[in-house]
């Protein structure tokens, strides 16, 4: 205790010193700079005064007055300017400063506290025994903010943190609080503020915590999980960096590839490679590329392939994402994710999952990954119950199997047409060959179309994707190989042409439109064939605001929610839900 209480006045004394030669510092820039521009100054009202003003004809004393008062206007304008910039200059710099002594002390007081078993605050080695200098102390400037700043933030965006160890670190309502190499703010130009999960989730990631991330589809996660992780990487020493250390499993080849693109952007600036693995390409090119890289993002089948073969060594991994967590977790990714993890380390490793939809059914699963989990979600659903993107417009039409073909083409016609005519359209169908039937069918009928689906080869899914995203093909008919993760930010219309085999199919099938805080909207065709569905479409309805048809009440509302075999399966009523609140998407 003496020995903490003699850190902790070192490191207050420490703290002054900084202030104080922050301070120096300031007079001395101030008055430096306030002396260069007195000159510039006196020069400009030398010119000014030849140029401006009449001298001739004044006496030598009316001269001179002049002059001293020219003098004095020109001293007080430079210094003026000189002032605002010199004393903001030095202000950033005796702040910059202080967080660093502030950040010292912490960290002086945090080891001291933690060999006495005290310890509030945990860094990422004290969590998970992982090599990096990294370790998060909350910003000088982010602690000074009123609490009832934090509440309301907290409020407005309906955010729930359930954190074993109570580490209580308040969001990171700006960017300015968030502690990385300005390379890897590139991401954040166009932005105002970081969303909701990634002000939630930042503080526990860069603090090594193992975070289930549950928030909206749209709302940002792969920056929420990507920031944090080359930001740990890039804090590594060289021989590190070029070891795999970071490992993120998707579920789908097109979602893997849109994530490296997404962290390319904040890891080349880093120097950190990021690379692609993921099936129905050359193998021999893919083992090529992965020379000297630190992150790797891949579907589960191929990464398994290259570990198994020894292509890839998983074993320096510390931290490990599963995005749209609760597809991985599923039975038909379970036992390839199980492997993927046990080639990573046992210990000290960082478990993350991130999804927008986190049904009961993975929950328990998810837990034997993980080591003690911060839970954070966003939205008006702490309980983690399905929802929807409330900006997302759904419209349900229950109708005859027959009738959709036309109605499609009369929708196709409504939502491209005049000024319209460019809007990119999503259609979903639920099978390879409904899909592939669809797309022909459309493209008869005079639209100009492109398909994604199983069938096809991976360049031709690549080419469709790509024709659609820079909207050279308007419509992209799809199956559930583009209901996750898929970012285009201009889809206006989500089609379902045939519902999905889950509720959580749904929510993310809709999830392509609105996204990054843009409207969207949904049109469902609805079937008899779906009726053990309507219950959890009904739940996810009247979640998220949205009108119920009455049609659609006919099929009864018993829910069945997903099982699992290790784990369960129960049933449920729809319930009078208190419905979503709109979530603000600065
Ligand atoms: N802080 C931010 N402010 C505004 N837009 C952001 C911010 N962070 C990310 N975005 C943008 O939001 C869009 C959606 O992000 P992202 O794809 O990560 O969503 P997601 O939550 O993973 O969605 P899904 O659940 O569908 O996978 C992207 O275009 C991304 O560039």
């Amino acid at each position: 205790m003496a020995k903490r209480l003699h850190d902790e006045a070192a490191n207050m004394a420490e703290g002054v010193d900084a202030e104080r030669a922050a301070k120096k510092a300031r007079k001395e820039k101030k008055a430096k700079l306030a002396a260069n521009d007195i000159e510039d100054g006196a020069k400009k009202s030398k010119k000014s005064k030849s140029d401006d003003v009449e001298t001739e004809g004044l006496s030598k004393e009316e001269r001179k007055a002049l002059k001293r008062e020219q003098k004095e206007k020109a001293k007080n304008e430079t210094t003026t300017d000189v002032d605002d910039d010199a004393a903001a200059k030095a202000e950033r710099k005796a702040l910059k400063k202080a967080e660093k002594a502030a950040k010292k002390a912490a960290k002086a007081s945090q080891e001291t506290e933690s060999s006495e078993n005290t310890s509030e605050a945990v860094t990422p080695q004290q969590t998970n025994g992982k090599t990096s200098e990294v370790s998060y102390q909350q910003s000088a400037e982010l602690t000074a903010l009123p609490q009832s700043e934090i509440d309301s933030f907290v409020a407005k965006h309906h955010l729930a943190v359930e954190d074993p160890q109570k580490q209580n670190f308040r969001p990171m309502i700006s960017f300015k609080y968030l502690d990385v190499e300005e390379s890897q703010r590139v991401p954040f130009a166009n932005f105002t503020a970081p969303t909701p999960i990634q002000a939630a989730c930042w503080p526990y990631l860069l603090s090594g915590r193992d975070v289930v991330g549950v928030a909206e589809t749209g709302s940002g996660k792969t920056l929420g999980f990507g920031v944090p992780c080359v930001r740990y990487i890039a804090s590594l020493g060289k021989k590190e960096r070029a070891q795999i250390k970071a490992c993120i499993v998707s579920p789908t080849r097109e979602l893997a590839l849109q994530i490296q693109e997404q962290l390319e952007k904040i890891a080349k600036p880093a120097g950190l490679k990021a690379t692609c693995v993921y099936g129905g390409v050359n193998k021999d090119e893919q083992r090529a590329t992965l020379k000297g890289t630190s992150i790797v993002i891949a579907t589960p089948g191929r990464l398994n392939d290259f570990v198994q073969e020894g292509s890839i060594d998983l074993s320096n991994v510390d931290f490990m994402v599963l995005d749209e967590a609760d597809r991985m977790l599923d039975k038909g990714f379970e036992q390839e994710v199980r492997r993927i993890i046990s080639a990573t380390k046992p210990t000290g490793r960082q478990t993350l999952m991130f999804t927008a939809t986190w049904p009961p059914s993975v929950r328990n699963l998810a837990d034997t990954f993980m080591d003690k989990p911060v839970k954070v979600m966003i939205g008006e659903n702490a309980s983690g119950e399905l929802r929807a993107n409330t900006r997302i417009v759904q419209e349900v039409e229950v109708m005859d199997g027959r009738e959709k073909q036309d109605r499609l083409i009369q929708v196709l016609k409504q939502y491209q047409s005049g000024k319209n005519k460019s809007d990119r359209i999503l259609v979903f169908c639920l099978y390879k060959k409904e899909a592939t039937r669809i797309e022909e069918f459309i493209r008869r009928r005079g639209f100009s179309v492109a398909g994604i689906h199983g069938d096809l080869s991976q360049q031709k899914r690549q080419e469709s994707l790509e024709a659609f995203k820079k909207g050279h093909v308007p419509l992209l008919v799809a199956t559930d190989v583009a209901a996750r993760g898929l970012d285009i930010p201009a889809v206006k219309l989500v089609i379902n042409v045939t519902f999905p085999l889950t509720a959580e199919d749904y929510v993310h099938r809709i999830g392509r439109t609105g996204r990054a805080g843009q409207d969207g909207k949904a049109i469902t065709f609805f079937t008899d064939q779906e009726k053990g569905l309507a219950g959890a479409l009904i739940n996810v309805l009247k979640g998220a605001n949205q009108p119920v048809p009455e049609e659609l009440m006919k099929f009864g509302t018993t829910v069945k929610k997903k099982g699992h075999d290790a784990y369960g399966a129960f049933y449920k009523d729809t319930t009078d839900m208190k419905a979503a609140t709109k979530i603000t998407f600065d």
